[in-house]
């Protein structure tokens, strides 16, 4: 390791980290008027740095809870900003990064850290495995039609996006989680603020009242020339239902705008049903698939002994975590929770395989036939799918 000091930030110093870390993932600094939305973006105390002695690397981290299966919401992380100077890399600067970042969350109770990866070969080094996955879709909006059984009700009410920045995140507030999904702390809503309002466009947004009250919105603007052809397309930036008629209406809604010809919603949940609510399920389109949130257990007795489980046969999982070496050892996994146990294991894996088949997004059947998961008992595997397993495909749609 070369000589260079890792330390905590100081809000002076916030705008030059900003300004290094976007310089490694070659976007030009922050100009002043954007700097004023960017540096409510920094949680205070939550940026490190290295410095040997000029700052060369940096990352940031901010507090929130996140969903795990059966619906509790347990302490998380959320790690970003994560950059060397291109002239130091490789002399274990993230290394320092990453290991002071993830002695401090342990010190703190922090029960998972969440990031997503500019690459996938970086961080699983880091125990952080890939947790959830998103897909992108979008619907040409001239053929698209609803299906005349897609649910109907509730009212729509159009947004500017100060008014969307008030309401919205009330509504996520209010929201039912599914696991993956964490809470929006005020630093990530400033996040967003800064991200929208670089859009030439005007950002709007859409919020559906049901019964009993706002139960889901869409924020979206539309691109494209104000000229003949008249080629647009509706980006749409969130979306969340709490109801079927909400989801609908929101849809409903996004298909019935004049003048677009396209409407795209990158990084949906993999189960999101817009193709059954279409009367030509061709007139959409699943674009992509793409990595979503890397999770990393930062406390993984809390964290298997926090999520709900499917009904089958108990399964003894043997953890191995050489980064935070508390975390290893051996945990009886049944319907009913998870404990630390001396019994033998039937699977053994490391920390990052547990990340990944933590929520349900990767079946441990399949982790053991690529080769990440270790059997020791035949029957393990199969009993592991059923409860690890989840009714809804785990997602976050917090980007950061
Ligand atoms: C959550 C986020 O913010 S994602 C954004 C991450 N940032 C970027 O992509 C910006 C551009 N890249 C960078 O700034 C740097 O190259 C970083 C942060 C990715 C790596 O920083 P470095 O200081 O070079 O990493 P460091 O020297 O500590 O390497 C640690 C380990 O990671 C490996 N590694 C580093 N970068 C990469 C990479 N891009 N791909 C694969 N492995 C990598 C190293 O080989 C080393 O492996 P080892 O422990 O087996 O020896």
């Amino acid at each position: 390791m070369s000589d260079f000091e890792i330390r905590t930030l100081d809000a002076g110093e916030h705008r030059a980290a900003s300004n290094l870390f976007r310089e490694t993932v070659h976007f030009p600094p922050s100009d002043d008027a954007e700097w004023v939305y960017a540096a409510r973006y920094y949680q205070p105390g939550g940026a490190l740095g290295a410095f040997d002695p000029e700052l060369i690397g940096t990352a940031r981290s901010f507090d929130a809870e996140l969903t795990v299966p059966g619906g509790t919401r347990l302490p998380m992380v959320g790690v970003t900003s994560v950059g060397v100077r291109p002239d130091r890399t490789r002399r274990g600067v993230l290394r320092a990064l990453m290991t002071t970042q993830l002695e401090d969350f342990a010190a703190r109770g922090v029960v998972f850290a969440n990031l997503l990866a500019s690459e996938a070969g970086i961080y699983g080094r880091f125990g952080y495995g890939l947790a959830t996955r998103s897909r992108g879709y979008s619907v040409d909006r001239h053929r698209a039609r609803l299906r005349p059984d897609a649910p109907v009700g509730g009212e729509l009410e159009l947004l500017d996006l100060d008014r969307a920045l008030e309401v919205c995140p009330r509504v996520y507030d209010g929201l039912e989680h599914r696991p993956g999904m964490m809470t929006r702390p005020e630093v990530l809503w400033r996040l967003y603020e800064t991200q929208l309002r670089r859009h030439a466009a005007p950002v709007k947004a859409v919020v559906h009242h049901g019964t009993g009250g706002p139960d889901g919105f869409a924020i979206y603007h539309v691109e494209g020339p104000m000229a003949h052809p008249w080629t647009k397309t509706a980006e749409v930036a969130d979306l969340f239902a709490g109801s079927a008629t909400a989801f609908a209406g929101l849809w409903r809604f996004l298909l019935g705008l004049d003048l677009v010809d396209r409407v795209v919603a990158e990084s949906r949940p993999l189960d999101e049903p817009v193709e059954l609510l279409l009367a030509d399920h061709r007139s959409g389109n699943v674009d992509r698939i793409e990595d979503e949130h890397w999770i990393r257990l930062v406390d993984v007795p809390t964290a298997l002994g926090g999520r709900a489980y499917g009904h089958a046969e108990p399964v003894v999982v043997e953890v191995t975590d050489p980064l935070l070496p508390a975390n290893s050892g051996s945990y009886l996994v049944t319907p009913n929770g998870a404990a630390r146990t001396d019994r033998p294991a039937g699977l053994r894996m490391d920390v990052t395989t547990l990340a990944m088949a933590y929520l349900g997004t990767w079946r441990p059947s399949a982790l053991a036939a690529a080769g990440r998961i270790e059997v020791r008992d035949p029957a393990a595997p199969a009993a592991a799918d059923v409860l690890f397993g989840t009714r809804t495909a785990a997602w976050s749609g917090s980007h950061f």
